[in-house]
């Protein structure tokens, strides 16, 4: 069953220095049961997508459908239905972990008993229950996170969105927060749609993957069929002659082998999308001996997320201005977590 259904979905903000096409139209489907995720570089419009489908951010054109819901003619029946975690910890740092739970399902009109019993319940499946008497300005940026993730649960949502879950945490806390994402998943059979600009994140958490970039869907499948549908292995080289010509007929020459799918050149590495790559590199040595290349340094490997992100988009993950923004967030989150 199709639980979110985004047809032709576009946002424009107008500033005074002008308008920004935020998001340009997007189209795509989310399966019950899914972890659906959003990878893209910053500034490529997943927030902006995010709260549209909460409900928090009209759309400009488009449509979408949250479990059956119109997100602009039924908001309110969307909200019921879907737990949102923003980038910004909702946490109260001055009330303990119980407190911060009991305030969260006051919103959602919950009973006390069914918030006690939930809160119970989701405080030991994020291993806060040790801690839930204590105020969360003693807990971990982590614990923070984990907290947020349990008051984003206490209504029993059928939809989790969660925007960069682990943006500024350590390695470990990260993994920590793909467990319990997991878990929740499976405990719940609930449907999680995620932001992220983390490759691996998208890699080991997502079952599928929408591509995001500047503003559109650039590929999106399952992380093993993006990284297939890039046609091979990719070999790496670097040449140290100095002849453009020399380099170009020695190019055409591996182009023409039958294994080479494509040849693509960066900074002066030329990277070689091919089948069986591992018996292809000594032949690629003998075609630049008979060729007077010297080759400088050469690699192999499989196709990871990174590469699938080059493949569509034709540029490296990364955004100056959105480097920025990211660090002023994380420094954001870490005054906050403190
Ligand atoms: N309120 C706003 N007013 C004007 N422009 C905005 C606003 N919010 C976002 N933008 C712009 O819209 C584009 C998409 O931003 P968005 O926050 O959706 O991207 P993102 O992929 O979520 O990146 P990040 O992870 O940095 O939030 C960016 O160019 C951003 O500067």
């Amino acid at each position: 069953m199709k639980v979110i259904e985004v047809k032709d979905l576009a946002k424009t903000y107008y500033t005074p220095f002008g308008s920004i096409e935020a998001v340009k139209g997007i189209s795509f489907e989310v399966e019950e049961g899914e972890i659906f995720g959003f990878l893209g570089p910053n500034g490529a419009g997943k927030s902006t997508t995010i709260m549209m489908l909460t409900t928090l951010l009209g759309p400009t054109r488009g449509t979408a459908k949250i479990l059956g819901y119109d997100i602009v003619h039924q908001p309110n029946e969307v909200r019921r239905v879907i737990g949102y975690v923003s980038q910004d910890l909702t946490v109260d740092d001055t009330l303990t972990g119980w407190e911060n739970m009991y305030l969260q399902g006051r919103f959602y009109h919950l009973p006390k008993d069914v918030i006690k019993q939930r809160s119970e319940e989701l405080l030991k499946l994020l291993r806060l229950y040790e801690r839930a008497k204590d105020k969360a300005e003693t807990y971990s940026g982590g614990m923070r996170k984990r907290l947020d993730i349990a008051m984003g649960l206490i209504h029993r949502p059928k939809i989790l969105f969660l925007d960069e879950p682990t943006l500024g945490l350590d390695v470990q806390t990260r993994q920590d927060i793909w467990e319990y994402v997991q878990k929740i998943r499976k405990e719940n059979g609930m449907t999680i749609f995620l932001t992220t600009h983390y490759m691996e994140e998208a890699d080991s958490l997502c079952d599928r993957i929408a591509i995001i970039d500047k503003g559109e869907i650039k590929a999106l499948d399952t992380p093993r069929r993006l990284k297939d549908s890039i046609g091979g292995d990719l070999i790496s080289l670097r040449i140290s002659n100095d002849s453009p010509e020399q380099i170009s007929q020695f190019l055409e020459k591996v182009k023409n082998l039958e294994q080479v799918k494509n040849i693509t050149s960066q900074d002066g590495r030329y990277t070689i999308v091919a089948s069986n790559a591992e018996k292809l590199i000594p032949v690629i040595f003998s075609i630049a001996y008979e060729s007077n290349i010297n080759i400088s340094s050469i690699t192999m490997k499989k196709p990871s997320l990174y590469d699938v992100y080059l493949a569509y988009t034709g540029r490296e993950f990364r955004d100056e201005e959105g480097s920025k923004e990211d660090a002023m967030r994380i420094r954001r989150l870490v005054r906050r977590t403190r």
